[in-house]
């Protein structure tokens, strides 16, 4: 233990490491932590070493926090001087994960340095602009502006299908948002697609602990997610840029307004894929356009136009493609304008009533998933999937 903690404090703070503009990053590792950290953590911590090239000190300053939260909870230091600018850059970077659960952190860890490892950056992404916040953020762009903080899901080539590092991603941007100077935050879809779901390869690489370790952590790691919606204080609009599919439908009945494009659809083929609702859409869906309606998209897999979604109350307004961006921002911005703790109270008033009862189904709907992802009926569906295209 002794020589990795010495070999990740040596690989991060060399003196050749003269990194432009940013302090070289310290990275501490307490060895007390370790022992306790699961195997893939631990096996990430050792990838951290292997590094061959330099992420970077935004990289290294988020892998730093990560560390903390994962190992130790929210951040428990007290705030550096101004003049100590390397204890206080990471300071900054670990509070800023604020309340996120140690499981989730850990995770964020893995996929992280599992993305410095393979990740190559695929044609059609959008790259963040130059006003946009610090590029943190590999499968999203966030921009601040207007008084809005827009979430923008950036792999267009997979349909925004969602990965562990996207659903990370979101956790992490949804946190900071809450915690910024915006007053309404955005989710949307760079691409033709506002989201395809869940990135159905997430079923493919199996940890050295099994099929079962996956389902457990995958449970995990969707209650953690729509937790966040769940919690979310502030107005929460998805700005639906196109179709949308599985979990990237139900977690709209956690949104407090969704509005679409006409080229939108909305479609929850859960029984098609041997799986079940989630994102609380066994409780918001019936609520919201009728049991029998819920039981059509969610059990039959019946797919939406946005005008029908829009009529059965899951689509709040719907805009001609052609004029869709242009009147969904103009209103947003003026909504943006209105007195900011008059929304985010108003929208506790509304949605403390049900809080503890959401995360109740939340949990119940993660772990009925985690049997059905271990039923033939799910492989089979997944292995479908991956295999449609080798067919063609
Ligand atoms: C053993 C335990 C495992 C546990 C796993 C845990 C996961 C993490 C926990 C979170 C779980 C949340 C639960 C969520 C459930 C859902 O969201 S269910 C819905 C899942 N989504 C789908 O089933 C959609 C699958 N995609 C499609 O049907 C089609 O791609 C499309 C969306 C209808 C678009 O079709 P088309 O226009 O023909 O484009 P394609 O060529 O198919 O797509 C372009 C490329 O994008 C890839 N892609 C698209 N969607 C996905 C996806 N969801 N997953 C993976 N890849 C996707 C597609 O393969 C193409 O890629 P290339 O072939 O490389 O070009």
């Amino acid at each position: 233990m002794a020589h990795l903690a010495a070999g990740l404090a040596r690989r991060w703070c060399p003196s050749s490491l003269q990194v432009v503009n940013f302090p070289v990053v310290q990275l501490h590792v307490s060895l007390r932590a370790m022992r306790a950290s699961h195997t893939e953590f631990e096996n990430a911590m050792n990838q951290v070493k292997l590094l061959k090239k330099d992420p970077g000190n935004e990289v290294k300053l988020k892998l730093y926090a990560l560390y903390k939260q994962a190992t130790e909870g929210p951040c428990n230091m007290p705030k550096p001087g101004v003049f100590d600018l390397i204890s206080k850059a990471k300071w900054d970077a670990w509070n800023a994960l604020g309340s996120l659960p140690k499981e989730t952190a850990k995770q964020s860890y893995v996929d992280l340095v599992s993305s410095l490892n393979s990740s190559s950056k695929s044609s059609g992404q959008v790259e963040p602009r130059a006003d946009s916040k610090p590029p943190g953020y590999e499968t999203l762009v966030v921009t601040s502006e207007d008084g809005i903080t827009k979430i923008m899901l950036n792999r267009p080539t997979k349909k925004n299908a969602m990965n562990p590092q996207m659903y990370h991603e979101i956790m992490l941007a949804l946190e900071a948002a809450s915690k910024d100077e915006s007053s309404i935050t955005v989710l949307t879809g760079s691409g033709d697609y506002y989201s395809s779901g869940n990135d159905l390869t997430n079923f493919t690489d199996i940890p050295s602990g099994g099929v079962q370790e996956k389902a457990k952590n995958g449970a995990i790691l969707l209650r953690d997610f729509v937790g966040c919606f769940i919690d979310f204080p502030k107005p929460l609009i998805a700005v639906v840029n196109g179709p949308a599919v599985g979990i990237a439908v139900t977690t709209l009945g956690l949104f407090d307004a969704v509005y679409a494009t006409d080229r939108a659809t909305f479609h929850t083929p859960f029984s098609h894929l041997g799986q079940s609702p989630e994102g609380c859409s066994s409780h918001t869906f019936p609520r919201i356009m009728s049991p029998s309606k819920a039981t059509e998209m969610l059990i039959f897999g019946k797919k939406l136009t946005a005008r029908e979604a829009c009529a059965q109350g899951l689509v709040t307004e719907v805009f001609p493609d052609s004029t869709f961006q242009k009147e969904v921002w103009t209103r947003l911005k003026a909504y943006a304008k209105l007195p900011p703790n008059a929304m985010r109270i108003s929208k506790q008033v509304i949605r403390n009533k049900e809080k503890e009862k959401l995360h109740a189904i939340n949990a119940e709907e993660c772990s009925v998933l985690q049997e059905r992802w271990l039923s033939d009926e799910c492989m089979n569906a997944v292995v479908n999937f991956l295999s449609r295209k080798a067919k063609l």
